[in-house]
């Protein structure tokens, strides 16, 4: 059996991953499977930056291949924040529901036309003797007033999608991984992947 290793300790993100690399035949494993992997802090500017960080501080660990994922909301009548921030938005227990109540109090006052957002997800695969892959992918929506569905994770409940007519929170996860950042994301890494068999 072919083994991934996805740096990330998100379990939200670790099953949309699984959910696209298991049909491949890939065992998907991420570092909620292992406990004492390293903390890599996320000290870049960027996605890209964080990814890189996170891929090649993993990589050295396992001395192998491995993918980072760092993704986030951006929200036009913010500047574009949360971005990199997203997860620790409303502060470092990264919690969902109180970066949500955040991000809907800033924008109490703004119209829903002004509401417009993006989600943003970058990736690295790196090992031992290569040069970094690096991928985006993207996915606009528009921040709803209240939350609506209990999928997902994150953002997922305020985030609609007007080409599904559903937020991320109401779609099933093959709705999600069919049009979301990350989805477009990995869909564009697994030609490298593909090409890549046996290298990991
Ligand atoms: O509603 C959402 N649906 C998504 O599909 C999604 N993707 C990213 N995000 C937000 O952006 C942060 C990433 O930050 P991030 O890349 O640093 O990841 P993380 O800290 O959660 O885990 P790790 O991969 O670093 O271990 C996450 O926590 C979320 O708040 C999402 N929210
Ligand atoms: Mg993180």
């Amino acid at each position: 059996m072919k083994e991934m290793i996805i740096a990330t300790k998100n379990a939200g993100k670790a099953k949309e991953f699984i959910e696209i690399f298991s049909p491949m035949g890939y065992t998907v494993k991420t570092l909620l499977d292992f406990p004492d992997a390293p903390d890599i802090e996320e000290t870049g500017a960027t996605f890209e930056e964080n990814a890189l960080l996170k891929a090649e501080g993993i990589a050295k660990y396992f001395n192998r291949i491995v993918i980072a994922d760092d993704s986030g909301l951006a929200i036009d009548a913010l500047e574009g924040r949360p971005g990199v921030y997203s997860a620790r938005y409303a502060g470092e227990s990264k919690d969902d529901e109180a970066n949500i109540a955040k991000v809907l109090e800033e924008l109490k006052e703004v119209p829903e036309e002004k509401r417009t957002a993006h989600f943003h997800c970058t990736l690295a695969l790196t090992g031992p003797c290569m040069e970094p892959v690096i991928v985006e992918g993207m996915c606009d929506g528009v921040i709803l007033t209240e939350k609506r569905g209990t999928s997902g994770f994150g953002y997922d409940p305020i985030f609609y999608v007007p080409a599904l007519g559903k937020t991320m929170a109401e779609m099933n996860g093959e709705e999600k991984n069919s049009i979301s950042h990350r989805g477009n994301a990995i869909r564009k890494l697994r030609e490298w992947v593909k090409n890549a068999e046996g290298v990991i």
